[in-house]
């Protein structure tokens, strides 16, 4: 299997937002360092999800990007993305992992080293990690829990550990400091004025 690509952009699917101008415009600038994870609102029909994925995996194709999709994984099975990821009100991880089979890609959320290790024991090949800082696209998370809790999960697991909440380019040296191997990040993209420039510095800050 390729190695996971260290930058994480979640769609936006938000009213107003234009999801896949987002993912056109990162793509050409992280190419296959980049994972599309297809996101819905949970308001989002199955079909609004599986016509969204087949247009990302479609566009991240030609770049050897990975495209994943988050919760639904029928969705993904269905338009064979490479895999998908699951939280903590989402099919547990060993479900999850038999529902993709032994290779597709699985991530799961844990913001604990005890949750992280439970999740690897059952399957999962990376994690989601925080939420690290404060955010305003999510609501409804538990307090974030820095670059300190980041070091905690990565100083407990061996898969890749994606830090994720409020994450900003100015934020990823100390998160890769803790032991991210990555990060995902909705708004720094998504509502970036330029989202490729914003995709250039976080890869930039990946990469140093
Ligand atoms: C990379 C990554 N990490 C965490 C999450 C959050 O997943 P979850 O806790 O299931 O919340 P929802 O995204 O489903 O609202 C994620 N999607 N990706
Ligand atoms: C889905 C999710 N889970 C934890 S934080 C988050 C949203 C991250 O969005 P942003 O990068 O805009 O803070
Ligand atoms: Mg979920």
């Amino acid at each position: 299997m390729p190695s996971l690509g260290r930058l994480h952009l979640i769609t936006d699917t938000r009213p107003g937002r234009d999801p896949l101008t987002v993912v056109r415009a990162a793509l050409t600038v992280a190419r296959a360092d980049l994972v599309v994870q297809v996101r819905v609102e949970d308001s989002a029909t199955d079909r609004e999800a599986y016509d969204l994925a087949r247009r990302v995996l479609a566009l991240c194709a030609p770049y050897g990007a990975t495209c994943l999709v988050n919760d639904r994984l029928h969705v993904a099975l269905a338009v064979g993305t490479a895999g998908g990821h699951v939280g903590a009100d989402d099919l547990p991880v060993a479900a999850a992992r038999r529902v993709l089979g032994p290779t597709g890609v699985l991530g799961a959320t844990a913001r604990a080293p005890e949750t992280a290790i439970q999740a690897v024991a059952a399957g999962a090949s990376y994690l989601g990690v925080g939420p690290c800082h404060a955010t305003s696209t999510k609501s409804g998370l538990p307090d974030p829990i820095g670059p300190a809790g980041v070091r905690a999960v990565s100083g407990a697991v061996d898969v890749p550990v994606i830090a994720i909440g409020g994450v900003t380019a100015a934020r990823v040296p100390a998160l890769r400091e803790a032991g991210a191997y990555g990060v995902a990040v909705v708004g720094a993209v998504s509502a970036a004025a330029d989202p490729a420039r914003a995709t250039a510095e976080l890869i930039e800050a990946l990469t140093c």
